[in-house]
């Protein structure tokens, strides 16, 4: 590992009290730094990745996260076949190509892995074709779940698919404008076949949500096809090389075999049939696919998070603001305020990461064995736990990054709020993170859901375990109640077993005080609608915050545990 040039850092360099290269190391195994170079070798030829300081027009942003978008497909950074070699070294892939192209990034995300993993997931054998075009760039997929009128309320969509008995075909319909689809990666220009997710209607008959495999475009001119109306969102506050659009259905024929059918299909005659037997098996498995797109979004939070970090620290050693006398000026780092406002959000940072780290490659192991190894006799329930990691995960990442990276910008002064300081595009794009994928307030809501199951069973005195290991503890929920902390320094309060078993003592008590007060509202006749909704903000919300950061802590302290 190279030393750094001499320049004005080396005063603070070399004052460190740890060794750099050791702690770099710990973070970029070597493995990973050479992977990155390798990586840069292929992609850094086209000139699409090396871009000035130009302002671009919109059309030219999208033109050029389009073409890097292909060029990853082509060079197969992140074929899921190169990646299963080694799945820790997905982390450092998204962290890196965040920090290069994150548009080219989360469009990836949204047209490759969410479209490939709703059929892999939803879907039979006879889909696969798609995953492998879409992959080879014949295709390019798109994501349509949200709607104008509901977004978090999957529900309450309104888009219908009515089975066609006579021809063998869906036919596909927004009831009104609030049924549009909208916001969809990639729809309004680039998209040739969509995820549709729309209520489907078998003789007459509602029959829920199902998915469904949509062409949108003739795959080499991009034309939509008749019976659709598709048009632009409109510039964004951040990730404008992503064109997100709209979808109007107008009586648009699919053929049957396009319905994603693994939870339910409908025969020739428009029978609806759904093996109920293992339906649930299925959906705990089909959640744990759906959770890699926010398993990405803990990754690039935290690469957003230490690159805003890395200029506000940078700039704070050189950066110098009054002094003891008239002659001498310090360093800003030198405050207790600001090592008091960076510091933290430092650490922070650190452990997102970490725990990215971890979250991405269980979630990728996870789809991996769900997939082609029929052994595990618990993945439903792993894959349940995945995704109620991840409802956790991401508001947790996305949140703390948020405020990181606000406080990046005003450790900056005025500097930092000049477009070329780059704080105010992470800010932008890190902001989506908060919304997309599920907004942070409802998924997290899942975690908390997930955990009250688990207190009955601590009143039954049962042993208590998952797949992953994550609510184990809560065999012993009661003793932990009853913990004493006799801790007499800093120092001890931080170390990291003593972190883990506060952490643990405030979710069982978040855990116990939610499951009482809702049990005692419910008793009381309240609808269990309103019970849910009126512990959210200081137990719900608080509960799947702690039981989260329970894993963080975890993940740093065993990171090659998984
Ligand atoms: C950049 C970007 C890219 C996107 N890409 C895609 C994509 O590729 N495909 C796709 O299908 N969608 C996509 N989306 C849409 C995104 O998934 C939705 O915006 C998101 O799910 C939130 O839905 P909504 O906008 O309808 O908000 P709403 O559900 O209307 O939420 C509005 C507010 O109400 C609050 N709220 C709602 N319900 C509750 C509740 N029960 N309890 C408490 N508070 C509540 C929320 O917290 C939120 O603050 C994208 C969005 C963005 C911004």
């Amino acid at each position: 590992m190279l030393d750094f040039n001499l320049n004005p850092l080396d005063e603070y360099r070399k004052k460190a009290s740890f060794e750099w290269k050791k702690l770099k190391m710990l973070l970029h195994p070597e493995q990973y730094a050479k992977l990155q170079d390798v990586i840069m070798e292929k992609i850094y030829k086209y000139p699409e990745f090396r871009r000035g300081f130009c302002p671009e027009s919109l059309d030219e942003k999208r033109r050029i996260t389009q073409r890097q978008l292909n060029i990853i497909k082509e060079s197969r950074i992140l074929d899921r076949e190169e990646i299963l070699i080694n799945l820790n070294k997905m982390p450092y892939l998204i962290s890196m190509l965040t920090i290069l192209a994150p548009d080219t990034c989360i469009k990836f995300n949204g047209s490759v892995d969410l479209f490939n993993n709703a059929i892999l997931a939803l879907g039979t054998e006879d889909q696969l074709h798609y995953v492998f075009d879409n992959k080879e760039g014949k295709i390019n997929g798109t994501f349509c779940l949200t709607e104008i009128g509901h977004g978090t309320n999957t529900k309450g969509m309104q888009t219908t698919a009515v089975y066609d008995i006579e021809n063998e075909e869906f036919v596909i319909n927004s009831s009104c404008f609030e049924a549009a689809k909208c916001w969809a990666a990639g729809l309004s220009q680039t998209a040739s076949h969509a995820i549709v997710f729309a209520q489907l209607i078998v003789k007459g008959e509602m029959k829920g949500l199902h998915g469904f495999i949509v062409p949108l475009r003739d795959p080499t001119s991009l034309i939509p096809y008749p019976g659709l109306t598709i048009g632009d969102m409109g510039e964004k506050t951040g990730l404008n090389g992503i064109d997100n659009g709209f979808l109007v259905f107008h009586n648009y024929r699919i053929p049957r075999k396009n319905l994603l059918s693994k939870t339910g299909g409908v025969t020739l005659k428009g029978d609806y049939i759904t093996s109920f037997k293992d339906s649930k098996k299925k959906h705990g498995v089909s959640l744990g696919h759906l959770s890699i797109g926010r398993t990405y979004i803990v990754c690039t939070a935290a690469a957003y998070g230490i690159k805003a970090l890395t200029i506000a620290v940078r700039y704070a050693a050189i950066r110098k603001q009054f002094g003891p006398n008239e002659s001498e000026e310090v360093s800003i780092i030198e405050y207790q305020t600001h090592q008091h406002r960076l510091l933290p959000h430092l650490a922070c940072a650190y452990a997102i990461r970490i725990f990215g780290d971890f979250i991405l490659p269980s979630c990728c192991q996870f789809i991996f064995d769900s997939l082609f190894d029929s052994s595990d006799e618990h993945i439903s329930e792993r894959g349940m736990e995945i995704h109620s990691i991840c409802c956790g995960a991401k508001p947790l990442a996305s949140w703390s990054i948020r405020d990181v990276i606000q406080e990046c910008r005003e450790a900056c002064g005025g500097h930092g709020y000049l477009k070329a300081a780059g704080i105010g595009d992470l800010r932008d794009n890190n902001d989506a993170n908060c919304t997309f994928e599920g907004d942070n307030t409802v998924i997290i809501q899942q975690t908390s859901n997930w955990l009250l199951k688990f207190w009955p069973l601590v009143l039954k005195q049962s042993r208590i375990s998952s797949p992953m290991s994550s609510v184990d503890f809560l065999t012993s929920a009661t003793e932990i109640l009853e913990y004493k902390w006799e801790i007499i320094d800093v120092e001890q309060l931080c170390s990291p077993n003593n972190l883990i078993q506060i952490y643990q003592w405030l979710v069982c008590y978040l855990l116990r005080e939610t499951y009482e007060k809702s049990q005692k509202a419910m008793q009381s006749g309240i609808d269990p609608f309103w019970v849910k909704n009126n512990h959210q903000v200081f137990l719900a919300k608080n509960l799947s915050i702690a039981y989260t950061q329970v894993r963080t802590c975890k993940s740093i302290i065993v990171r090659d545990k998984y």
